[in-house]
């Protein structure tokens, strides 16, 4: 499984525990630098809860991440994100009583002067936006502000995007769209993206590397050119037909 040239980010052994439930039971993946990776899974099986041991969110009880090399297990997530990671959790994690550009005034970290080539860059990624920059992010649609906390994610300064199912909240027609364009973003601006997907239809679209979750271990993992190979592994995990 771990055959991925040079990871930016390594998970090894990774044991959480909520609640006093065993969640974690020993995760292990890689994402390689400049490549869309995705983990996969049902509902519950521990997805989101590895984002957040990543991110120092919930305590590793045993394992370690690294990143750059750098071992920042249970680091405080604010250390973590300065080092680089930009992560987008599934809630619509938004300021309501500010609007859209303060927003992402706000979720920007970078130099001042490069804050307009980051806007024009997420405006396009969601024309919707646009329309409403002036709007108060708490009269949005719950779509809508779905967008905005994907896009304070994406003008935060990182080496490696984190999205906690971007698709959850968004029409199927706009998801192909935005995943088309993510895609596009990252290899326009060399980006690193690690993402979960429940949706394994809209995942073998846009991802470079793929591994499949279940009860809290990562069962394996694949190139997706690999994907018609582990037909049968897919159907057991994801219970999906190619
Ligand atoms: N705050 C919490 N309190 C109690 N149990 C939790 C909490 N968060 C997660 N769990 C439990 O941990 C398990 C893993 O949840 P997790 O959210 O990581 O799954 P997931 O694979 O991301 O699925 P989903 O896509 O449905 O969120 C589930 O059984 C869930 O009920």
């Amino acid at each position: 499984m771990n055959d991925v040239a040079s990871p930016i980010l390594k998970v090894k052994d990774l044991h959480a525990y909520i609640g006093g439930f065993h969640i974690l039971q020993g995760v292990n993946f890689e994402a390689e630098e400049y490549k869309l990776t995705a983990i996969l899974g049902r509902n519950g099986v521990g997805k989101t809860t590895t984002l957040k041991t990543i991110m120092g969110i919930y305590k590793a009880a045993r394992g370690e991440v690294f990143f750059k090399g750098e071992n920042i297990t249970n680091f405080p997530t604010h250390s973590i994100v300065k080092r680089g990671i930009s992560f987008v959790p599934a809630e619509k994690n938004v300021f309501a009583n500010l609007t859209v550009i303060e927003n992402l005034k706000l979720a920007y970290n970078g130099p001042k002067e490069k804050f307009d080539d980051k806007l024009e860059m997420v405006m396009n990624l969601f024309p919707e936006l646009k329309r409403f920059s002036g709007l108060l992010a708490g009269e949005l649609s719950g779509g809508q502000q779905r967008m905005l906390a994907l896009a304070c994610g994406l003008v935060r300064e990182h080496d490696l995007l984190i999205l906690d199912e971007p698709s959850e909240g968004l029409s199927p027609a706009y998801v192909k769209n935005f995943y088309r364009q993510l895609r596009h973003y990252m290899l326009e601006n060399k980006k690193t993206i690690l993402l979960i997907e429940q949706n394994f239809a809209y995942a073998r679209e846009i991802t470079d590397y793929i591994y499949l979750m279940d009860k809290g271990v990562v069962v394996t993992g694949f190139p997706s050119e690999k994907i018609e190979e582990n037909n049968h592994v897919i159907r057991r995990i994801l219970g999906v037909s190619l």
